[in-house]
């Protein structure tokens, strides 16, 4: 595609070299860079793009988009193209260049601090089973039908999101389903791509380390609304109480979800068991394979953008009552005897919070009218929000009868430290039932031995992962087959 072709309709400053150049690839990472490539200089948390900007030339960089040109840019061997926004430009270069796939798709997004893959996840499957081929962009995986795609990030850049959306165009997907990060918003990773509906889950603690502040944090959620066209639904949970904020400034037609108060789609938990989840939805009742009144939230919502998408209702709940849960997300594993593990990517306060009252509230005491003990094994990442370790502690200790404080992904910190500052926030009443065991493995083990049958334990923070990261090294380590292992072990040792 030439170069002035690409440039359609996007704000430029300045531009030096012939625009009629031919560009056959883009990226904006120099170590990507090859003959007839589009360089784009972004600005990032760690580097400054513009200082391999002679590197991508020297690579054979067809073109270069950059926000400051450099000195004897009109006499460079490659034009340059002056931006406002490098970050933001390369989203719409990337719309441009993939000949706009996102308006060919429905493509709904989902935001909040938890329950962006349980949403989008349950999304998916609901539509595929609906008939339709769907796409799906996930932290656990990205999906075209049913080809697996790994992912690195919840929302990956806006480059390999316009190649994914062309390449489930081929595959015929009307549909594609993703997640929406609020590092994805503030660094623009969404930018050009046109959606056809947006949802809210919530908001509560986490990435202050990036946001600085949790009105910023609010500010980033809320800028994916503000920039959904007026085609678009934005589909809120009111019962959150930024539910409506996001809803402010956005062109898009303004539709809520709850289970407390007046909403355009209401729904009612009857009862929540191990089981399952029996509810009435717009007076319709349904049991759903999901537990938690925090997943009845998840499904109302995947009800509501469903119907907002055109769906029958009757035929939206009857389906949905069939959908299981993405891996990792309270995925239970069970001992022979009968002692239940769960494994849940709980990562922030509330999302352990929501986890611990559910298991509360599903757990019945036995013949001998004893109430099963809550065991907890958790642990909070390395280079990520600090503020919420002492927190995590706090609660994993209020809401359980034993404790074992364990790492995850520790990568580049000590991991020692980082319990440290998880110990902070035990209770000195707590003490005595909290332990630290940094090898997270050695933690299970713990939980296990301490366990008896119709005992429950939670192994909370990693859900699907299945890799420890210490000091940027990825070593396998997936929590069920860890569990599972630990079990196996127990039952022999009592043999
Ligand atoms: C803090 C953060 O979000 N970082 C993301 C960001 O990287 P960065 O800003 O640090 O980039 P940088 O290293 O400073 O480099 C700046 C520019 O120079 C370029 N460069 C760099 C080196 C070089 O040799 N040549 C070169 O051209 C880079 O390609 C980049 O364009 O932009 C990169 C490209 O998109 C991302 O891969 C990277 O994600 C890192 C790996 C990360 O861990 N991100 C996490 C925090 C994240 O994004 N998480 C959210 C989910 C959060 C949640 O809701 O739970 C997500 O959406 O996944
Ligand atoms: N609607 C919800 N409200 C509160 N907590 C939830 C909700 N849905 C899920 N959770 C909890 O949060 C955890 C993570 O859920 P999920 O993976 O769906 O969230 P996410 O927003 O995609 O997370 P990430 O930011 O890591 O991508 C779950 O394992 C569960 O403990
Ligand atoms: N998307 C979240 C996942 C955290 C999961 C937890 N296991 C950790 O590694 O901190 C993040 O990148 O902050
Ligand atoms: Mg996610």
């Amino acid at each position: 595609m030439l170069l002035k072709d690409l440039l359609y309709k996007i704000p430029l400053l300045a531009t030096a070299g012939s625009m009629d150049t031919d560009i056959t690839s883009l990226t904006m990472d120099s170590r990507k860079v090859g003959p007839g490539s589009l360089f784009i200089a972004v600005r990032g948390t760690v580097a400054d793009g513009h200082t391999f900007i002679d590197t991508a030339v020297a690579q054979g960089a067809a073109a270069i988009v950059c926000e400051e040109l450099p000195a004897g840019a009109n006499a460079a061997a490659v034009p340059f193209v002056q931006v406002q926004d490098s970050a933001r430009t390369m989203g719409l270069l990337a719309a441009n260049f993939y000949s706009q796939p996102s308006k060919r798709v429905k493509l709904v997004g989902v935001t909040g601090t938890n329950g962006k893959t349980s949403v989008a996840t349950l999304l998916f499957r609901l539509f595929r089973n609906l008939g339709y081929r769907c796409g799906l962009l996930s932290t656990v995986q990205n999906q075209i039908d049913d080809q697996v795609i790994p992912a690195t990030h919840t929302t990956p850049d806006v480059i390999t999101t316009n190649q994914l959306l062309t390449q489930m165009l081929e595959h015929g997907c009307t549909h594609v389903f993703m997640e929406v990060s609020s590092h994805a918003v503030v660094q623009e990773r969404i930018a050009g791509l046109t959606f056809a509906g947006g949802i809210f889950t919530n908001i509560t603690h986490d990435h202050l380390d990036f946001h600085g502040t949790f009105d910023n944090y609010i500010r980033a959620k809320k800028g994916f609304f503000d920039q959904l066209p007026a085609s678009a639904f934005a589909l809120t949970n009111v019962d959150d109480k930024r539910g409506l904020v996001m809803l402010q400034n956005t062109a898009a037609r303004k539709e809520t979800y709850s289970l407390q108060t007046l909403a355009t789609f209401k729904g009612k938990v009857l009862a929540d068991s191990l089981f399952g989840l029996n509810m009435l939805v717009d007076d319709r009742e349904v049991w759903f394979k999901l537990i938690g009144r925090f997943n009845a939230y998840n499904l109302l919502s995947v009800y509501g953008a469903a119907v907002l998408l055109g769906e029958d209702p009757a035929d939206v709940l009857t389906l949905l009552s069939g959908v299981t849960p993405p891996p990792g997300r309270f995925e239970q594993v069970v001992s022979d005897d009968r002692i239940v593990g769960i494994v849940d990517y709980a990562h922030t306060p509330d999302a352990l919070q929501n986890v611990l009252e559910t298991i509360q509230d599903i757990r019945h005491a036995d013949e001998q009218d004893r109430l099963p003990q809550i065991i907890t094994v958790v642990g909070c990442g390395g280079n990520r929000d600090a503020a919420k370790r002492p927190i995590m502690a706090e609660i994993a200790c209020r809401f359980s009868d034993r404790v074992i404080l364990t790492s995850d992904n520790p990568r580049f910190e000590d991991p020692a430290a980082i319990l440290e500052q998880m110990q902070a926030g035990v209770p000195p009443v707590d003490a005595k039932k909290t332990v630290t065991i940094e090898d997270r493995r050695d933690a299970i083990n713990r939980a296990v031995s301490l366990a008896k049958p119709h005992d429950i334990i939670l192994v909370a923070g990693k859900g699907h992962e299945t890799y420890q990261d210490l000091q940027g090294v990825k070593s396998d380590f997936d929590d069920r087959a860890v569990l599972r292992d630990a079990f196996l072990k127990s039952e022999r040792a009592k043999e």
